[in-house]
């Protein structure tokens, strides 16, 4: 994958646009995420260790808001069950073309992969096929939240039992001191990481109007109204967290 530095708010924007996944986002896409998400390599490799414990032979597994397909590389790493294949789905087309180069570099570098399909599509307008595992990583919280209950009953209803959904996201906090301490400890992780003060403000502007987390309790009630029947957190790392919800 790209090894291009994040520096896109490195410098004074006159205005701060809202956030997008364009082109120059997709460039320096694994630099970015691995900066801002504390946990965020941990997460993907265990989505891999988690999906093989679900997976059903004959059955797909989604990828969904794919991005560069990093989910979709941990999958293909552990998962091996009999005619599965993966589905890796984003919105962005400057993500699916680089997504499927790096897919294809890894079938170049690895025998008896999981096979893969990369579709450009909006997952809202998705019909899902019978899937024993879905990923949601670090997708729902850039939905608009009227649509997001929509969207996991959707996936519930094509979950084969024994599947599961693993939901990975920004929370937030109902209580204020737990909201703020979090919050700037993640300010901490950025700056440790190198990013300026400048880097951290202007990218805060930048996706405050597009990307709406969630509470743990609200991400609870609406999966159970989606009509999941357990909901497992399984990584937290200060204000970023996973959680498989079981049909
Ligand atoms: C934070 S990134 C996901 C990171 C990725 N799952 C990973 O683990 O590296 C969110 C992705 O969701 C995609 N996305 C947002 N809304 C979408 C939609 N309605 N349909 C499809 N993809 C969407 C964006 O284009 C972006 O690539
Ligand atoms: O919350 C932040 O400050 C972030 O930068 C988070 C986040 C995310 O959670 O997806 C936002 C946009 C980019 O995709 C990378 C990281």
């Amino acid at each position: 994958m790209s090894q291009e530095p994040d520096r896109l708010f490195a410098v004074p924007l006159p205005t701060v646009p809202d956030f997008t996944f364009n082109e120059a986002v997709a460039r320096v896409f694994p630099d970015m995420i691995k900066r801002s998400v504390p946990g965020y390599p941990t997460i993907v490799e265990n989505i891999g260790v988690l999906a093989a414990q679900f997976a059903q032979p004959h059955s797909v597994l989604y990828d969904l808001g794919s991005s560069l397909g990093a989910v979709t590389q941990a999958l293909r790493r552990h998962v091996s069950c009999g005619d599965c294949r993966v589905i890796a789905v984003d919105n962005s087309s400057a993500m699916v073309e680089r997504c499927s180069e790096y897919l294809h570099a890894q079938d170049s570098m690895f025998q008896e992969l999981l096979p893969v399909e990369v579709v450009e599509a909006d997952i809202l307008g998705l019909h899902l096929q019978p899937t024993s595992f879905v990923a949601l990583n670090f997708t729902l919280q850039f939905i608009q939240p009227p649509q997001r209950l929509e969207l996991l009953t959707a996936i519930r209803q094509a979950l084969l039992p024994g599947g599961a959904l693993i939901l990975s996201e920004k929370l937030r906090f109902e209580d204020e001191q737990e909201h703020e301490l979090l919050t700037d400890l993640h300010v901490a992780f950025k700056r440790a990481n190198g990013y300026s003060e400048l880097e951290i403000a202007q990218k805060r502007n930048a996706i405050e109007n597009v990307m709406k987390p969630d509470s743990l309790e609200q991400h609870r009630e609406r999966l159970l109204a989606a009509g999941f029947s357990k909901v497992v957190p399984w990584f937290q790392c200060l204000n970023f967290a996973s959680l498989i919800a079981l049909p």
